[in-house]
């Protein structure tokens, strides 16, 4: 999906909303137990309910992988269910990859290739060699942490050189020399407010994937007034607000009600650029 077909599903659904599919199974509501696969059932209805309200969906493959075989399973159904009944959306496979080059290469075969996502988050550490091997996909996306949402985003990230450049800063600056803004976007916290204004000196046509409304206490009016640009340029994540909504058989209308919610508050803040 290139830039241009993400802004139009935007416009077209009122919505910059991804729902996050951080399914535990320690979590889901225990009648799906019984169930075959428990982590496709619970995805299942998840996506059912939301579709409608929402133009992106990010697994965080922690959430299969610490289930070994069989939660490697359950998130390769869940794409191809995304892929095969709802192609209009985006999905993300959050996974925070990148390596010594001939290994990053390997990470975007099974990505791009093999389940044929959109998009994978990307560690910029590890510097240009690790981050390319995932450019070579036409309309395929990186997408590179930034300025994460969590406490320990001040420990590195916001840290200063001799001349005050923040080290997210310079991941902002250099990563724009291997990628533009049809490849690129970047990981901005919902829980940083104000700093959207810096980020957006350095990136002003970039999306930014914005976990850290919802669970997180990230305000979505600040990411807007903050971070929006002519093209919305912000997919915003919620993932336990949304998927663990209720913890009965009425889970799915649950997450519904909490995706529409939130939808309602993107309609309100798209008037800016509609
Ligand atoms: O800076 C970051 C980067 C990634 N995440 C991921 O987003 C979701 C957030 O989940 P919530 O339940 O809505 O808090 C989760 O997968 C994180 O690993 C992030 O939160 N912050």
């Amino acid at each position: 999906m290139n830039k241009q077909q993400l802004f139009e599903n935007i416009k077209r659904k009122k919505s910059f909303l991804c729902v996050g599919l951080d399914t535990d199974i320690k979590k889901i509501p225990e009648h799906l137990l019984k169930e075959e696969d428990p982590i496709f059932a619970f995805n299942k209805a998840i996506i059912d309910a939301t579709a409608d309200l929402c133009i992106a969906y990010k697994p965080n493959l922690a959430f299969y992988e610490s289930l070994g075989v069989k939660g490697w399973i359950a998130f390769e159904k869940t794409v191809s269910y995304i892929k095969k009944n709802y192609s209009d959306q985006f999905i993300i496979a959050d996974a925070k990859r990148g390596d010594i080059g001939n290994t990053s290469e390997m990470y975007a075969r099974s990505f791009f290739d093999e389940l044929d996502l959109d998009s994978v988050t990307v560690a910029p550490y590890m510097g240009e060699d690790s981050v390319k091997p995932f450019l070579i996909y036409p309309e395929k996306w990186v997408i590179l942490l930034a300025l994460t949402s969590n406490k320990g985003s001040h420990d590195f990230q916001l840290t200063e050189d001799a001349n005050g450049e923040r080290l997210f800063e310079k991941v902002l600056k250099t990563s724009q020399n291997w990628a533009s803004d049809e490849q690129m976007m970047y990981v901005v916290g919902a829980t940083q407010g104000k700093m959207f204004q810096d980020i957006r000196k350095h990136v002003p046509n970039h999306f930014l994937l914005v976990p850290g409304v919802g669970a997180q206490g990230g305000s979505l009016e600040e990411v807007c007034k903050y971070g929006m640009n002519k093209m919305c340029g912000l997919i915003v994540n919620s993932s336990r607000a949304i998927i663990y909504a209720d913890k009965t058989e009425n889970f799915a209308i649950a997450a519904k009600a909490a995706a529409k919610a939130v939808q309602v508050e993107m309609e309100e803040q798209l008037k800016a650029i509609l």
